[in-house]
């Protein structure tokens, strides 16, 4: 656990970039610290590995003031990712990604395995070991640099905009694979990032911080949405924040049977089974394919001939796919994307398990949020 008791931060020119900073960044949970550029964001989380010094307050990891440790020795317990990953341009990667072990006295032979098995776990090919950071993309030496923060397996990753500098394709990806190598490795994760969307993605908790290094707001996500503290908040988490909560809504909506025809089957089939003039086709293992639009084939009034099948070519393939027990955003995005507006919901195999309209989400909102807080998605 990292405590800020009172923290403040009075460079020598005068600038207060910290000003009575108290929070607790919980063992084992990602907090991520957000606000708008020149909040104290880096300041705070530089001086937990005492990059930087407080001018008052103490801060604590585990009950042991960081004052009192050391710096090398605080350091080697700190992970420290930054963007543009900060790599040794002279170093391979898996130099790189060995350099503490190394330092700490850990064999050669033994640390180059460590990095090419933790390259392999952020999602980096073995043969990229011994290629130089400026051979990679700016996604792949971000994974670098997180694979050399996790060299030394610290209880404590310090990451400061770490995927900021890369596309938001990537940058999608590289969140996700962030997400899911936290819930195998459990770190104690204070993560600075100016973009809401992403300290909401992320964050256990979040902590927004106003210019002058004021906590603005310390809460849950969802907390963050459905309850901004103030005016600077609000306007901060944005004026879509009631639709961007709806991803922290269980979507226990009812899902109501689709009617579907298979690929290949003969389109009057299809004409038969529609409820309107769209019909859902699905693969032998019932997984959606796309959506038929009666209409658009040449029935001339007198249906579809005899030889006439659902094939790939006739297909839709507008809308996106909710999982069944996903939250009330997929389902809504699945009901507003779809050409028939019905929202198609799948199981975790891909296979159909019916559809849900945007009306009937918005109902199951209004009965949910009326009774204020929503449940929160886990
Ligand atoms: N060494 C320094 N001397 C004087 N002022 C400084 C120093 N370092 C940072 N500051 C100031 O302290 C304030 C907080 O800076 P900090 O880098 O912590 O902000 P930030 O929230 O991380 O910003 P950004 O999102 O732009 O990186 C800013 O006003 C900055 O100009």
């Amino acid at each position: 656990m990292i405590r800020f008791d009172a923290v403040s931060k009075e460079f020598p020119d005068g600038t207060v970039a910290v000003d009575a900073l108290s929070l607790t960044a919980a063992s084992g949970q990602i907090t991520v610290l957000v606000g708008p550029s020149g909040c104290g964001k880096t300041t705070s989380l530089r001086m937990i590995n005492r990059m930087i010094e407080p001018s008052a307050g103490t801060i604590t990891i585990d009950d042991r003031d960081v004052m009192s440790v050391p710096p090398a020795e605080l350091r080697r317990g700190i992970g420290y990712v930054i963007q543009h990953a900060g790599l040794f341009p002279h170093r391979t990667v898996v130099d790189n990604v060995a350099t503490v072990p190394l330092l700490t006295g850990t064999r050669r032979r033994e640390a180059r395995a460590r990095a090419i098995e933790l390259l392999e776990r952020v999602g980096l090919p073995a043969s990229f070991a011994d290629r130089y950071p400026a051979q990679l993309s700016g996604g792949q030496q971000q994974r670098v640099g997180v694979a050399r923060a996790l060299a030394a397996d610290p209880p404590v990753l310090l990451m400061d905009e770490p995927f900021s500098a890369v596309d938001p394709v990537v940058r999608d990806q590289l969140q996700q694979e962030f997400l899911r190598l936290q819930d195998e490795l459990g770190k104690t994760i204070v993560f600075v990032t100016h973009d809401i969307d992403e300290a909401i993605r992320l964050g256990d908790q979040v902590a927004v911080l106003a210019v002058g290094g004021r906590l603005a707001q310390l809460a849950a996500p969802a907390e963050l949405l459905a309850r901004p503290a103030d005016p600077f908040v609000a306007g901060f988490v944005g004026r879509d924040r009631g639709y961007r909560a709806l991803a922290f809504v269980s979507a226990e909506v009812a899902v109501t049977p689709e009617p579907t025809v298979a690929l290949g089957s003969a389109l009057a089939r299809a004409h038969d089974v529609a409820v309107d003039e769209w019909v859902l086709v699905v693969d032998d293992a019932q997984r959606p394919q796309g959506w038929l639009h009666l209409r658009a084939h040449p029935d001339g009034g007198a249906g579809p001939a005899p030889g006439d099948v659902v094939s790939p070519d006739l297909l839709n393939l507008g809308g996106t796919l909710s999982p069944v027990g996903g939250t009330l955003r997929e389902a809504l995005d699945a009901a507003l994307s779809s050409p028939s507006g019905r929202g198609v919901v799948v199981d975790d195999d891909g296979r159909l398990v019916g559809s849900v309209l945007a009306g009937t989400v918005l109902d199951h909102l209004r009965e949910e949020t009326a009774g204020v807080p929503a449940r929160v998605h886990p």
